[in-house]
C-alpha cells in the first residue's frame, strides 16, 4: 500500500465539473496506488439513505451543500487513499481552504465530452433542464475555483480514463505499487 501512514490523509483528491471523470478515474488511481477509493457523493448517499437526486428534491441544494461540506471535511481528515469530490464541493470557501493542504488534481473537460459523458451516467439534478447551457454556466462560474485549489490540471478531452489516470500520476509525481 502507498497509503499515507503518517497523516492518514488523501494521496490525491480529484476535483472538476460533472463528467470530468472524477469517480471513474479515482477508482483506477486507487487500484494503481494500492489504496482505497472514496467518493464524497457516495458517503452522502449512504448517510442519507437515498440518491443525491432525491436529496435535491426532498431537502434542496442548500441542504445538500451542507452535507457535502461535512462529508468532504471528514474524508480529508481521515481517508488515506484516493478521494473524489462532487463537482460543486469547491463552492464552499472553507472547503477550498482545507484543500490547500492536499494534493488536488483538477480534471478539466470541455462541454462536448462533459455532456456526452454525463448523458451516459446517473442523472445529475443540476443538469435536469437545458443541460448544455447549464453545464457551461456552472463551469464558467467554477473554473477559477477549480484552478484556485489545484496543484495539477489534467486535460481529459479525448482521453480514456486510463490515460487520464496516467496523466494524474505523472502530474502529481505519484508512485504506483
Ligand atoms: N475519460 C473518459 N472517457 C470516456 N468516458 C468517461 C471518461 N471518464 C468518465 N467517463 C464516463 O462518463 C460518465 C461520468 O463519469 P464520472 O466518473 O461519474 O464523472 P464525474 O464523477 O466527474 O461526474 C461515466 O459513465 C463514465 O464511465
Ligand atoms: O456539480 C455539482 O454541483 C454536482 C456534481 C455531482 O457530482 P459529480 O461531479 O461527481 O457528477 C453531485 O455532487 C451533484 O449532482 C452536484
Ligand atoms: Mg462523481
Amino acid at each position: 500500500m502507498t497509503e499515507n501512514p503518517t497523516s492518514g490523509t488523501p494521496l490525491v483528491v480529484l476535483v472538476g465539473p460533472m463528467g470530468a471523470g472524477k469517480t471513474t478515474v479515482g477508482r483506477l488511481l486507487a487500484d494503481r496506488l494500492g489504496g482505497t477509493f472514496r467518493d464524497t457523493d457516495e458517503d452522502i448517499e449512504q448517510a442519507a439513505g437515498k440518491p443525491i437526486s432525491e436529496i435535491f428534491v426532498d431537502e434542496g441544494e442548500e441542504h445538500f451543500r451542507a452535507l457535502e461540506a461535512a462529508a468532504v471535511r471528514a474524508a480529508l481528515a481521515a481517508h488515506p487513499g484516493v478521494l473524489a469530490l462532487g463537482g460543486g464541493a469547491i463552492l464552499d470557501p472553507r472547503t477550498r481552504a482545507l484543500l490547500a493542504a492536499h494534493p488536488v488534481a483538477f480534471l478539466d473537460v470541455g462541454v462536448h465530452d462533459g455532456i456526452r459523458r454525463v448523458g451516459l451516467d446517473a442523472p445529475r439534478p443540476l443538469l435536469a433542464v437545458n443541460p448544455r447551457a447549464r453545464w457551461r454556466e456552472l463551469m464558467e462560474a467554477r473554473r477559477p475555483l477549480y484552478l484556485e485549489v489545484a496543484r495539477a490540471v489534467v486535460a481529459t478531452d479525448g482521453r480514456t480514463p486510463d490515460e487520464v489516470a496516467d496523466a494524474v500520476l505523472e502530474a502529481l509525481e505519484l508512485k504506483t505499487v
